[in-house]
C-alpha cells in the first residue's frame, strides 16, 4: 500500500479536514487527518493494519510480544494491527495527563512495538515509550498509519509508518494570515 492509497482512504472517508486546528503538540496546522472517521469503518482500518502489520513484520527482527496503543487515537488501529501480528494489544491512557500502562500486568522485559494513528512531533510516541521503558518493557519499534513529519520525527527508535505526508505546522505566535484569520479548534484529547 502506497501513501497516496492511504491517503486516498482517508479523503474517501471524509477525514481529510481543512481549516485552522490546534494540534496536540500546541503547534497550529490548516490540516487535520480526523482518524475516527476512518476507524468508523471495520473494512477500511482492516486494509490499512493488514498492511502496516505486514511492514512491522518485514521490519522489526524478534520476537513482538505486545502491541502498544496510546489512547486514544491508537486503540483502534493497536487491536487491529495486534490481530494480524497475532499478539496481544495493550493500551496505555492518561492520568493527570501521563500516561500510564493502568489496566494490564505486562511482564519486565516484554518486547513491544507501538502502533499510533499519527505522527506529526512524535512527542506521544516518547511519551509512550518513556512510559513503557519506566515499566521494564523493551520498546523494538514504533509504527504509524501516517507519519505528518515526513520522516523528520524522531521517537528515539524505528519510526516504520504506512504512508508519509508533509503538512506545514507553526507555532501559535507564528500564523501565516489566512490561518490566523480561521478560529481555531482543537479535535483531540489531551488536556480533556
Ligand atoms: O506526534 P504528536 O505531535 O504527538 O501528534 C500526534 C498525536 O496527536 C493525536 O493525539 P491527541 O493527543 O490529539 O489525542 P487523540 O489520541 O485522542 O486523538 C494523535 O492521536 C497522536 O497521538
Ligand atoms: O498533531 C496532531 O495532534 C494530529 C494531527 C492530525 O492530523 N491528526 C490527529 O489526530 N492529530
Ligand atoms: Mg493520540
Amino acid at each position: 500500500m502506497t501513501s497516496d492509497d492511504v491517503l486516498a482512504i482517508f479523503r474517501e472517508a471524509g477525514a481529510y479536514l481543512q481549516g485552522h486546528f490546534i494540534l496536540t503538540s500546541g503547534l497550529r496546522s490548516p490540516v487535520f487527518l480526523q482518524k475516527a472517521r476512518v476507524f468508523m469503518h471495520p473494512s477500511l482500518t482492516e486494509r490499512l493494519c493488514r498492511a502496516l502489520a505486514e511492514r512491522i513484520r518485514a521490519d522489526v527482527a524478534g520476537q513482538i510480544d505486545y502491541v502498544v496503543g496510546p489512547a486514544i487515537g491508537g486503540l483502534i488501529p493497536a487491536y487491529e494491527t495486534s490481530r494480524h501480528l497475532n499478539v496481544p494489544a495493550v493500551w496505555v491512557e492518561r492520568e493527570d495527563g501521563v500516561f500510564k500502562l493502568r489496566r494490564f500486568e505486562v511482564p519486565r522485559d516484554s518486547r513491544v512495538v507501538v502502533v499510533e494513528d499519527i505522527v506529526t512531533t512524535g512527542l506521544s510516541i516518547r511519551e509512550t515509550i518513556a512510559c513503557l521503558e519506566d515499566l521494564g518493557l523493551e520498546v523494538a519499534a514504533a509504527a504509524c498509519i501516517i507519519d505528518r513529519s515526513a520522516g523528520q520525527a524522531d521517537v528515539g527508535v524505528p519510526l516504520i509508518a504506512l504512508a508519509e505526508h508533509a503538512v506545514p505546522a507553526y507555532p501559535a505566535d507564528a500564523l501565516p494570515p489566512e490561518l490566523a484569520a480561521i478560529p481555531p479548534v482543537k479535535p483531540g484529547s489531551r488536556t480533556l
